[in-house]
């Protein structure tokens, strides 16, 4: 029998369709007031910013079944010691939901990201 099977990458529009979901994510952290100024100090070095970006969505893209290869801390190395709480935590994912939403993604699609950002939340929180 012939199986065809999609990967989560290719139904997230693969490198185009992520890069602009990161971009809308930070754009709409810049603007929540739970986790602005989290984000905000990344805005005055624009290097290390360019790099946190693409980090990003190599991260995303590589973590989806994409071809990238992430090149950036573990999660417990890039939020250790920012002792992150769990408010925090749902906001960083309410703003990929409606990032997704914005970008017309399907139920299915959304619902796989939910399931694998939540997977991550005790190597982010309270670290
Ligand atoms: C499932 C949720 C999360 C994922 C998948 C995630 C993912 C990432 C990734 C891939 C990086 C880049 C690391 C690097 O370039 O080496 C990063 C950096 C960062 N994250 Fe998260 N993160 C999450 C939640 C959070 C939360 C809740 C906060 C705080 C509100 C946060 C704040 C930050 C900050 C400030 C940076 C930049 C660190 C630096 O300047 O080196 N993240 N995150």
């Amino acid at each position: 029998m012939l199986t065809l099977t999609t990967t989560l990458y290719e139904r997230l529009g693969g490198i185009t369709g992520i890069t602009r979901l990161v971009d809308d994510v930070v754009s709409f952290h810049l603007n929540n007031p739970l986790i602005k100024a989290r984000y905000l100090p990344l805005t005055e070095n624009p290097e290390h910013f360019a790099r946190i970006r693409q980090h990003t969505i190599n991260f995303f893209c590589a973590g989806s079944g994409g071809p990238q290869v992430y090149g950036g801390k573990g999660m417990v190395g890039a939020h250790k010691g920012m002792n992150v709480s769990e408010q925090e935590f749902i906001a960083v994912i309410d703003d990929v939901m409606e990032a997704m939403q914005k970008n017309k993604y399907g139920e299915t699609e959304k619902r796989d990201v939910l399931a694998i950002l939540y997977s991550m939340k005790s190597e982010i929180i309270h670290i």
